[in-house]
């Protein structure tokens, strides 16, 4: 058999390519048969994939390696039926932590090599705008705030060049959380008029380790939807140190619903966040998300 690598060597802030490396050595030198397919700009995956597809034979194994949103794309186009296995070399890598995979590629590949099939889910989405799947959160306001500015920051190339790219996200936060403004949404028929952070999410992760949605599972069919108004700056911090604690959602602030699938209408253009992939949503679309079963080999 053979492996099949789809990796993105610019994942984890350019410290992908020092994994990806790692792991060549070591299949090469254990004399494991795979091929590699390296991503050499943004949005390849699609292309890559399909390639992939065409060539590999039915006893071959598909793997694919970057961060969550190389695996996201990665996503959008993979059949449903079609298992796939996963290297994490990203920066935040929830969807890993979610699954337990571990962070160590060879740890990860030796795994993979057990071959056993996990059924989870991930989120579908459709609207005028958008349309694929999530494998982590789709964040409407806040966190879709933050990537779209830590995206757009003159800073990102240069922190990551000096492998400080984390910082990036960390400015990008202090930034949106002192301009952004709340937003009125409709999800299913509740009315939220003054939304601040609203983040649908299919298992505890988000943002690189924080736990969000503490009783959420990806081993289930349930989306967690998390709600929080826009409050006064002070009153933040204190609800980010509760957030930091887990203890959140005892707090009444925190607005925390389960469904295996909501209908989102929204009143402004609001930038979106998919995976950690910067979006937009514009006023008035609606977005539908329920979720889907997936095989991955780990
Ligand atoms: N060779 C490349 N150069 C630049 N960008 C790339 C390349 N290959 C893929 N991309 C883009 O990188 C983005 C995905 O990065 P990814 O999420 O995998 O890494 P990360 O952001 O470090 O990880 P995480 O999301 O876990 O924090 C996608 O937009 C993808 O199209």
């Amino acid at each position: 058999m053979t492996y099949y690598l789809l990796a993105n060597p610019n994942s984890g802030n350019l410290r992908g390519s020092d994994k990806i490396l790692k792991l060549i050595n070591y299949l090469e030198n254990t004399a494991i048969q795979f091929k590699l397919f390296e991503t050499s700009a943004p949005g390849q995956e699609r292309n890559l994939i399909s390639k992939i597809l065409n060539k590999m034979n039915p006893q071959d194994q598909i793997v694919i390696i970057g961060g969550d949103g190389t695996l996201s794309l990665c996503m959008d186009v993979l059949p449903a039926k079609h298992p796939f296995a996963y290297i994490p070399t990203g920066s935040g890598n929830d969807f890993a932590r979610s699954l337990g995979i571990s962070m160590d590629p060879i740890k990860a590949f030796k795994s993979i090599q057990l071959k056993n099939e996990v059924e989870f889910f991930v989120i579908g989405y459709d609207s005028t705008d958008l349309k694929g799947f999530a494998v982590n959160n789709i964040g409407i306001g806040l966190d879709g705030a933050i990537i779209n500015a830590a995206n757009s920051s003159k800073s990102k190339t240069l922190l990551n060049k000096i492998r400080l790219g984390q910082l990036t996200y960390l400015f990008a936060a202090l930034g949106v959380l002192f301009k952004k403004k709340g937003f009125s949404v409709r999800i299913n028929e509740k009315e939220f008029d003054n939304a601040f952070l609203f983040t649908l999410t299919k298992h505890p992760y988000f943002g690189g380790g924080v736990k969000i949605a503490p009783n959420a599972s990806n081993l289930n069919d349930l989306i967690n939807l998390i709600e929080v108004d826009r409050i006064p700056q002070v009153q933040i911090f204190s609800l980010l140190t509760k957030l930091a604690r887990s203890v959140h959602l005892k707090d009444p602030r925190f607005h925390n619903s389960t469904s295996n699938q909501f209908s989102i209408t929204l009143a402004s253009d609001e930038p979106v966040q998919i995976d950690g992939e910067a979006y937009q949503i514009s006023t008035g679309s609606k977005l539908h998300v329920w979720t889907e079963k997936r095989t991955i080999i780990k």
